[in-house]
């Protein structure tokens, strides 16, 4: 089938599905699509992601949910409860684990045994296909917030067609934030396509009146990705679902730590998606934002990892984010014990009360980081609708190509790989070097400048070695890596 961004006829999608759900035998499971809508709008409101992210829009209120998934169903369903009774979360994830997300089914068998024999989870996350639709079902039956499935699946196609079939109402990735941060060598038309798929089978459950959530995954590869770069990635992802028919739409930003420039990323985010998806004529989304604290290096003590966990849960409440995809204080360790996940919502959760109401007013700085994201975004999007002669699917593989976008420390192949960023010195990330992304010249001039402007306060060359101190810092408990 030939790539484009056009709503896939029946005969495609059908087509594409017979073949998804031999892949693995849960697929039988899900066969009758009809019976699996008519259980998905037996789902009581409340815990429809949908409706929830938009009535959360509508209230200016801001809602905290973790990551968390383990092997087996039961204490899924028990590690879920926790969350959600102990910690106040408002929404529930699934997080699946590393081989479903590579199609490695059978060594999800293996490794939901070996969990058995050990009583604990030797799988990073909940192999949801393995578990099938019964097993999703228990887990949405037992909770009492929406559910989605959260993971960095290329091909995600089979999981998506369980867990819709299972009520849960949201699911994240695309073609482009589930590729090229997670895989090495699989072509972004590959990934589009089965994206496609995704969003068509969430297009044909809104057709019949089930309203499904789908989130690109803001944060990429969630190191120091200037903001106009990740908000590109999720404007484009936000477009090519709207085409398959998906309403629902919540685009993602991971925290950089300037607050004056997170504020203005999630603001900018929230206006420029709305704004191509009424230009390109969806004229019926609603669009929400994620906004997920900072998702790169962590301090190993807790009491400062509650410190980032705050701020993080600060930025997300002055900037109006819908949600905030909560961290803990494991974070540096690895995957959280329940108790310290209970204790990042509780975190957040306090954080996020204590400032409702509140958004951090404009500003002519926040005025100027605003303009200068949303104008960085135009650039990328606008030459990917150039080069795709008004295809977006088939401007973003050619874009990816020739480096239109380009995601620093992506490990894909298909990734340009040439744009480094470095942070200025207030903390704001700007682009050190801009390889072939098509800025005018006084953007350009711009994050020239305000990297000049750190390397004079610090008195050293602009250069790679500010980029290598960055990364590093806020493990070592600063914003900035300011040289020692
Ligand atoms: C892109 C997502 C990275 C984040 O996703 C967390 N994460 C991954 N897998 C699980 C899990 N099974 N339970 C709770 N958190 C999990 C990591 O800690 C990291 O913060």
């Amino acid at each position: 089938m030939e790539l484009n961004n056009k709503k896939w006829t029946d005969d495609e999608f059908y087509g594409v599905r017979k073949q998804i759900l031999n892949t693995w035998e849960t697929g039988k499971g899900v066969a009758d699509l009809e019976k699996n809508i008519e259980y998905a709008k037996s789902v009581p409101d409340h815990k429809n992601f949908a409706k929830k992210m938009e009535k959360a829009k509508n209230e200016g209120i801001t809602l905290a949910q973790p990551r968390a998934g383990v092997a087996l169903l039961d204490k899924h369903i028990e590690l879920l409860r926790y969350l959600q009774d102990d910690g106040g979360a408002d929404l529930l994830p699934s997080t699946i684990d590393a081989y479903t997300r590579l199609n490695r089914y059978d060594e999800c068998e293996v490794g939901i045994e070996e969990s058995r024999k050990v009583g604990r989870s030797l799988l990073n996350g909940f192999p949801g296909v393995n578990h099938g639709v019964e097993g999703c079902r228990r887990v949405l039956e037992a909770v009492n917030v929406p559910l989605e499935a959260r993971h960095g699946t290329p091909d995600a196609r089979l999981l998506t067609e369980i867990i819709h079939a299972a009520g849960w109402t949201s699911n994240e990735g695309g073609g482009i934030s589930y590729n090229i941060p997670y895989a090495k060598s699989v072509s972004i038309e590959r990934t589009i396509k089965d994206w496609q798929y995704c969003d068509r089978l969430v297009g044909i459950y809104e057709e019949a009146g089930v309203s499904i959530n789908r989130e690109p995954f803001g944060p990429l590869t969630g190191t120091i990705v200037p903001p106009s770069t990740s908000n590109a990635v999720a404007i484009v992802e936000a477009l090519m679902a709207a085409e398959q028919g998906v309403k629902s739409i919540t685009v993602g930003y991971g925290q950089c730590g300037n607050l004056i420039q997170d504020v203005a990323a999630i603001r900018a985010l929230q206006s420029q998606c709305d704004e191509y998806l009424r230009n390109n004529g969806y004229n019926d989304c609603v669009v929400t934002t994620v906004f997920h604290q900072w998702m790169g290096g962590f301090p190993a003590d807790e009491a400062k990892a509650f410190g980032v966990i705050s701020n993080g849960s600060a930025t997300a409440a002055l900037a109006g984010a819908t949600k905030v995809i909560v961290k803990t204080p494991h974070e540096a360790i690895g995957i959280p014990t329940k108790e310290a996940n209970c204790e990042g919502i509780k975190t957040t959760k306090m954080t996020l009360n204590l400032l409702q109401g509140q958004q951090l007013p404009m500003s002519e700085q926040l005025k100027t980081e605003i303009a200068i994201i949303k104008a960085e975004t135009k650039c990328m999007i606008d030459k990917l609708f150039e080069i795709g002669k008004g295809d977006l699917a088939i401007g973003a593989v050619k874009g990816f190509d020739m480096g239109v976008i380009d995601i620093p420390f992506a490990p894909s192949k298909y990734n340009f790989g040439k744009m480094m960023p470095a942070r200025d010195n207030n903390g704001a990330v700007r682009y050190l070097k801009f390889g072939n992304i098509p800025f005018t010249k006084e953007l350009k001039d711009y994050n020239v400048k305000k990297l000049e402007e750190r390397g004079k306060f610090e008195g050293r060359e602009v250069g790679f070695q500010m980029t290598v101190d960055d990364i590093f810092a806020v493990g070592k408990g600063r914003l900035v890596g300011r040289p020692e």
